[in-house]
């Protein structure tokens, strides 16, 4: 029985959801599998415009599957690394997306969950969800998702919320970057349809391409970021969708993206 859902509306809305609810949407490694597979079908999918990441039942995700990971213990060392690297190829898969990501969190995410949270571009929460990084509470640590959480709180926020595994609600999870905002959870469908609307009458190269060059001009010095970005300005030039976009405008018509 498969653990995950893909649904691609005539907009080009696909929706991506978590539905293993009964355990809280765990990620198992076969979920893992299919998430990757999912992401990875999405990416090379050119009529997919906007990716949604939801999640069956009460709780967006309560992380890695605990079972799967008691099975590690007795591994050996290679086993136990190439299991390891599971959870960051799911979450690589993700972020790589070159569709916009939001994620549709309608519950707790802890752990991983919160991982996936993070690797959103937009992710909008119910105002009673809480989230935390148990991972060491549980002996454990919050290794694979530390890039992306780094990225959007800086070192100091993110070591406070991985040493101390607190658990946090919606609101703060605003002001530490990992959601865009909240609402009620009789909003959240209302909320994720505005969100999704204006990617829809962008061109979709454009986007992907908006996205890629935001993440490689970070960390970068200011001339390299300079000069990437008069690189990827005069691509877009020649691209078939800036000739349909800038032609539009002056027609006084809607551009129309292949
Ligand atoms: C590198 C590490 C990465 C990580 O992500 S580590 C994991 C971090 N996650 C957590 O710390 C969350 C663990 N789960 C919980 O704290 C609780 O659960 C919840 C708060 C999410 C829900 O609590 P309640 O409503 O009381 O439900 P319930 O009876 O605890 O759970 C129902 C079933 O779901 C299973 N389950 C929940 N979370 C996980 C998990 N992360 N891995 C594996 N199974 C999980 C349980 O065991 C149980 O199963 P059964 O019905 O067979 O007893």
């Amino acid at each position: 029985m498969s653990l995950i859902r893909v649904e691609t509306d005539a907009r080009g809305v696909a929706t991506l959801t978590l539905a293993r609810a009964e355990k809280h949407n765990a990620l198992s490694a076969q979920m893992m599998t299919e998430l990757e597979d999912a992401a990875r079908g999405l990416a090379k999918d050119t009529k997919v415009r906007v990716v949604v990441l939801a999640a069956d039942g009460k709780t967006f995700c309560a992380g890695g599957d605990l079972a799967w990971m008691r099975e590690q213990f007795d591994m050996d060392a290679e086993t136990r690394r190439v299991e390891s690297r599971r959870i960051a190829t799911v979450l690589g898969a993700l972020y790589d997306l070159p569709q916009p990501l939001i994620g549709r969190v309608q519950g707790n995410a802890l752990g991983g969950g919160v991982g996936l949270v993070s690797v959103c571009d937009v992710a909008i929460g119910v105002s009673g969800a809480k989230l935390g990084f148990t991972e060491t509470r549980l002996g454990l640590i919050p290794a694979n998702i530390g890039p992306y959480v780094l990225a959007r709180m800086g070192a100091t926020r993110a070591s406070e919320v991985f040493m101390s595994a607190r658990i946090f609600g919606a609101e703060e999870a605003v002001r530490l970057n990992l959601l865009s905002r909240t609402v009620e959870h009789d909003d959240l469908d209302a909320a994720i349809d505005a969100e999704v609307l204006p990617y829809l009458s962008c061109a979709p190269g454009a986007v992907a391409e908006a996205k890629a060059l935001m993440r490689d001009l970070a960390g970068r010095v200011v001339q390299e970021q300079v000069d990437l970005a008069i690189d990827a300005l005069a691509r877009r030039w020649q691209s078939d969708e800036a000739r349909e976009g800038v032609g539009a405008f002056f027609d006084k018509r809607s551009p129309s993206w292949q």
